[in-house]
């Protein structure tokens, strides 16, 4: 369980220096899954390209099953594409990788505290010692008064956020958003929202590079840098949308309600595959 937890569900190896923003871009990319159980090969998307800036967060959005998870795992190195590649500015290997996805995915048996302490793997202590430092990102998501419950004791939004704090725990270079918010009321939503933007505006380390899988266009807006929209069937890239409003955000802003017509528009006509 560990080892699924350090490979999969929170980050992979990196080099355990100070981190650094990395282009992502996706060239040429093409999925098919094979035929199974009854039902014929599929491809997802045959030829998708993009550059994620360093630094910049970029939502995805389209209408279900379109692929906007499996892009995320490509990414992620959870899967393989069946064409072209994902390439970083560095070394895959250089890489440190955060991860949050709908579900916090903790591990029962750990306290609160031993959930973030997790990723500090044996070749990656942090400064100083692994408890302080997991007790201080327990602070920054207001947890701290919880760092020996186990993980049942918690809410579903206390839950997500000892996931935060886990993906943010060693500095990522590439955060990986998978719907991080879409099983939680909207009121615990947006406080997370809003937690999410401060972390990632912390000014004592480069903004990671993010990618962010929703079906909530305000949170996209609110959120991203650019929204990209995909539809059709193989999908491709149907639009993007730069948001340009200043940050730190305000989730009222009516700008950011602008943005959320323009994104229901280029999605209007993309029904799912
Ligand atoms: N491992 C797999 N094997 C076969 N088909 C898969 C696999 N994973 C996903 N699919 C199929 O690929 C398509 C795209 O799935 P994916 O989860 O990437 O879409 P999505 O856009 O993220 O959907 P949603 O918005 O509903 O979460 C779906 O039809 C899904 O059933």
């Amino acid at each position: 369980m560990a080892s699924s937890i350090r490979s999969r569900s929170t980050r992979t190896a990196g080099r355990g220096a100070t981190p650094m923003s990395t282009d992502v871009v996706l060239h040429d990319l093409g999925k098919v899954y094979a035929a199974h159980a009854g039902a014929r090969a599929r491809t997802i998307f045959d030829g998708l390209g993009m550059t994620i800036r360093a630094g910049e967060l970029v939502a995805l959005v389209g209408p279900s099953g379109c692929g906007k998870s499996t892009l995320l795992n490509l990414v992620a190195g959870l899967d393989q594409p069946t064409r072209g590649r994902v390439e970083f500015a560095r070394c895959r290997s250089d890489i440190d990788l955060g991860i949050v996805f709908q579900q916090p995915r903790l591990v029962d048996w750990l306290t609160v505290q031993e959930n973030v302490s997790l990723v500090f793997e044996r070749d990656r202590p942090p400064p100083g010692d692994a408890r302080a430092a997991a007790a201080r990102l327990l602070a920054r998501v207001q947890l701290q008064d919880h760092a020996s419950s186990y993980p049942q004791r918690l809410s579903g939004g206390q839950k997500q956020r000892v996931a935060i704090a886990r993906a943010f725990a060693i500095p990522p270079d590439v955060l990986l958003l998978d719907e991080p918010f879409s099983a939680l009321d909207e009121l615990t939503a947006r406080r997370l929202r809003l937690l999410l933007q401060e972390l990632w505006l912390d000014d004592e380390r480069p903004r990671p590079t993010g990618i962010l899988v929703t079906h909530n266009m305000l949170e996209a807006a609110f959120l991203a840098d650019r929204i990209v929209v995909m539809g059709g069937r193989p999908a491709h890239i149907t639009a993007i949308i730069e948001v340009d409003v200043a940050r730190p955000r305000d989730p009222d802003d009516p700008a950011l309600f602008a943005v959320h017509r323009r994104v229901m528009q280029a999605l209007a006509g993309w029904a799912s595959p």
